[in-house]
């Protein structure tokens, strides 16, 4: 059995230098935010975690061409989601600290698992508190009004984030949150569970609970189809994010089309009109010939790009074990720390949990991590994990959360803006804190869809 210890200084030492030297991440202290106005920024659009703002002020070398990723601070801790599906429980790992980790994360883990022109051009840059009051002051309002009943921009943060702008002020970009593309492994399942979790995929149950509640949900979508690589399947996949883009009035966060810099919703019949004209070339098109040629438009960039088979793989592999099975190998380890020290010193694999196995992960041990990953995930023995690898699989899990949740941005090739493209954003680090909050809702979502008559049940493929 092999058993990886996540403290290899010497290789991380070689590691992080030779990442920073092909990242070639420049010294940005010398940006300075408060060189513009913050009318010069305009509000994109948002998530859980963070508010993105596109500059849109007079030239300026280092800040055309970018979005601003402020992060946001919840108004009230611990509350359930909200009805339109806002995350209100758990913190991101920064949350406590002043500085964004996640320039950080994307270099020395992201960067290994994911070819760089996926990835967009992050930069860490200083704001002054005063500019950064004032900015979420004249900001704020503009917000939906569902997301400014449940969180803010962070005032305390010193540091923010610079990325590329992918949606730009011309063309057409469609982002895509594909959520979880593989059905799990099933050595650890329970007896219950087994038969609803191999048969419909996560987000389709999730789809379902948020349907019961009445929250809006991409109910014809099913990620297994968007990530089949069969062309079929793609269309399905996408007329299914298409219908929930309009039923829901642009509320689900699955899609998003944003058209010459702008978000679109779906009841914005004059900006629809202008959209389908422009990137179309339609001329009151109805909404049938309207969707496939949306449908048309984005199945070539889907069918071609390879990120998505990449992006299922590494949740597939990094979540080897399903939550029940990391939550039995924690039990285990627990039982183990309870154990005589004679007893425990005579196991042949012993590893109780200590406080290290609970703690948010350094840069270090995630370099670490990924050594250990990349060379042998694929001699471990998933179905019989040993206790003393139980950290590698917490972290690990971590890894995979942050691609089931990442999203991707195709800007569709244009006659004005020469070529398309694809890149994943949204690839922060996971909170450890966040493991129980997880295994109540696998939990809750199984027994919610478990309720169901069989007949009835989604059959996901892979
Ligand atoms: O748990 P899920 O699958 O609902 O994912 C959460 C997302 O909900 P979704 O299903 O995409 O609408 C949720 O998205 P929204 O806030 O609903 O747009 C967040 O992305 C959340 O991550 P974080 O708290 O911002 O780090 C996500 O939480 P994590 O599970 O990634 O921690
Ligand atoms: N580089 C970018 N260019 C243009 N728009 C962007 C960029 N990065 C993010 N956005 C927009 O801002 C939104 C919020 O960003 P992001 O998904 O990173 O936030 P988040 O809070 O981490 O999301 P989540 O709740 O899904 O975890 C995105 O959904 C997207 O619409």
């Amino acid at each position: 059995m092999m058993d990886f210890t996540l403290t290899s200084l010497a290789t991380i030492t070689i590691f992080v230098t030779s990442k920073m030297a092909m990242l070639d991440i420049p010294n940005l202290s010398t940006i300075r935010l408060s060189e513009t106005s913050a009318s010069d920024w305009k509000y994109i659009s948002e998530g859980g975690a963070t508010i993105v703002f596109s500059y849109r002020g007079p030239p300026h070398p280092s800040f055309d061409g970018t979005v601003l990723r402020l992060r946001k601070q919840k108004l009230h801790q611990a509350l359930p989601k909200t009805a339109d599906g806002v995350q209100m429980f758990c913190e991101t790992p920064d949350a406590a600290g002043p500085d964004d980790p996640m320039i950080e994360f994307q270099q020395n883990v992201i960067g290994r698992l994911i070819s760089p022109e996926f990835l967009v051009q992050l930069q860490l840059v200083d704001i002054e508190h005063q500019w950064l009051e004032n900015f979420a002051l004249q900001h704020d309002f503009l917000r939906p009004e569902g997301r400014r009943q449940v969180d803010t921009i962070d005032l305390s943060k010193g540091k923010a984030m610079l990325a590329t702008d992918l949606v730009g002020s011309k063309g057409c970009a469609v982002e895509i949150k594909p959520k979880w593309g593989f059905l799990p492994f099933p050595a650890h399942l329970s007896p219950e569970t087994s038969p609803v979790k191999l048969q419909t995929c996560r987000t389709c149950m999730h789809t379902h609970l948020r349907q019961s509640r009445g929250e809006p949900a991409a109910v014809d979508y099913c990620p297994l189809d968007l990530f089949s690589g069969a062309e079929e399947r793609t269309v399905r996949a996408i007329r299914g994010l298409w219908n929930a883009w309009m039923d829901s009035g642009g509320a689900v966060n699955n899609l998003r089309i944003f058209s010459q810099g702008e978000m679109l919703k779906p009841d914005e019949g004059e900006s629809i009109a202008i959209w389908s004209q422009t990137i179309f070339g339609l001329n009151n098109p109805t909404l049938d010939e309207l969707r496939e040629s949306f449908v048309g438009a984005l199945l070539p960039i889907i069918m071609e790009t390879p990120v998505l088979r990449t992006l299922s793989r590494l949740q597939r592999t990094l979540d080897a074990l399903d939550r029940e099975g990391l939550c039995k190998l924690r039990a285990e380890a627990e039982a183990l720390r309870s154990l005589p020290s004679d007893d425990k010193a005579r196991l042949s694999r012993p590893t109780p949990v200590t406080e290290t196995h609970l703690s948010e992960p350094t840069t270090t041990e995630w370099a670490s991590f990924l050594d250990s990953y990349l060379t042998s995930n694929d001699a471990l023995d998933h179905g019989d994990p040993s206790p003393s690898n139980l950290r590698y699989y917490i972290l690990a899990y971590l890894l995979s959360a942050t691609f089931k949740d990442c999203s991707l941005i195709m800007k569709l090739p244009s006659t004005h803006d020469e070529r398309g493209f694809v890149k994943v954003i949204d690839l922060d680090p996971k909170s450890v804190n966040k493991m129980k909050g997880w295994e109540m809702l696998d939990q809750q979502l199984v027994e919610s869809y478990a309720k169901i008559s069989g007949a009835l049940r989604r059959i996901c493929r892979e």
